[in-house]
């Protein structure tokens, strides 16, 4: 592997990187641990966790530097209990990457109250549940720590999937209170927003018809990687941001600024028939 980043950047340093077993957590994950970091990763499925530590071990990573389990952050107790495992076996974390979430395409009028909690509680709570649990616990006591929040491009709102649309903007204003709030006790806290265009496991789902709608309303005409975005959270994560809080950087191909993304019927041509 080959980094943009000096070697031993995040030497001495440990990592958390929640939904770190796949996708952009994962190449998050590698990069940070090539970099010289000791790298803990969860996810709810223990299967996704083990398949990212084994990906890591494949490229060279020694098992002493990482750690791996299965954290559901919508739920306060396992948040508890996992940030308890790494800090009894690395002893501080220094960089958080709440990089967890997903939700389901839905119209607004056909959401249940249980979907519209499910996936507030899955981007939005569960942030905030790993983020105080890390700050109180690690970052706060050591008067250091690096945060970055991964939410989505939801500028022009996000709708077919309003419910992870308000979630992402409340990450956001949670981003701007936190890097305010903690920035006296020496803890940076910024976001990154994947475009609804990089091709990943979690987009998979999604089929290729509508990543092509999504490639199409792109500026720069293509897809773009999970290693792209792993490279500005890692940027953000560094010790060589030092004057960066409370921002979200944008990874998108320029796609807030042009097109047509959204595939959602066009209510006129409906009525018509
Ligand atoms: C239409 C616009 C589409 C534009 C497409 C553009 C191109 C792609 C852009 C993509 C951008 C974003 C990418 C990503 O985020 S990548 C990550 C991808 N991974 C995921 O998104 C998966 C995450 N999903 C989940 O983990 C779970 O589904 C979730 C946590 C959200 C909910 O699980 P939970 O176990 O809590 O929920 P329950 O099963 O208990 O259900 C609770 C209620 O929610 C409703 N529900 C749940 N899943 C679905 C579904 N797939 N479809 C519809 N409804 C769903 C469910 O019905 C429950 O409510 P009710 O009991 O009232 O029925
Ligand atoms: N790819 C894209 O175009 C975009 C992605 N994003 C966001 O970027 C992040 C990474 O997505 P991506 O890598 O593409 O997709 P993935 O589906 O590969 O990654 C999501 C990861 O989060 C984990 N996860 C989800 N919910 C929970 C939970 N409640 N507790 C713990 N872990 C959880 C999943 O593991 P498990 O299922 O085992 O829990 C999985 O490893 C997500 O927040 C996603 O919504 C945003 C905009 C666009």
């Amino acid at each position: 592997m080959q980094s943009l980043f000096a070697a031993g950047l995040f030497s001495d340093q440990v990592a958390l990187v929640t939904g770190g077993g796949s996708g952009i957590g994962l190449a998050t994950a590698r990069e940070l641990a090539y970099l010289g970091a000791r790298v803990a990763i969860c996810g709810r499925k223990m299967d996704k966790v083990e398949a990212g530590l084994a990906a890591l071990a494949a490229d060279g990573i020694p098992a002493e530097r990482m750690l791996g389990g299965s954290c559901d952050i919508r739920e306060p107790d396992q948040v508890s209990a996992f940030v308890g495992q790494v800090l009894e076996r690395f002893g501080r974390v220094d960089v958080l990457v709440n990089n967890a979430g997903g939700q389901f395409p839905t119209p607004a009028e056909g959401m249940s109250p249980k979907g519209w909690e499910a996936v507030i509680r899955n981007n939005l709570n569960g942030t905030f549940f790993m983020t105080r649990e890390v700050a109180t616990r690690a970052m706060i006591p050591a008067k250091r720590g690096r945060i970055v929040n991964v939410t989505a491009m939801v500028v022009r709102g996000f709708p077919g999937m309003s419910h992870t649309g308000a979630a992402r903007a409340g990450v956001e204003n949670l981003t701007r209170s936190l890097a305010v709030e903690w920035a006296t006790h020496g803890i940076r806290v910024n976001a990154v927003a994947p475009g609804n265009n990089i091709r990943s496991s979690g987009t998979a789902q999604y089929g290729e018809a509508l990543l092509e709608v999504t490639r199409k309303a792109t500026p720069l005409m293509r897809l773009g990687t999970p290693e792209e975005v792993a490279r500005v959270i890692v940027f953000l994560a560094s010790d060589q941001n030092d004057f960066v809080t409370g921002a979200v950087w944008g990874v998108d191909g320029g796609q807030p600024l042009w097109g047509d993304i959204w595939s959602i019927p066009d209510p006129q041509a409906e009525a018509k028939g």
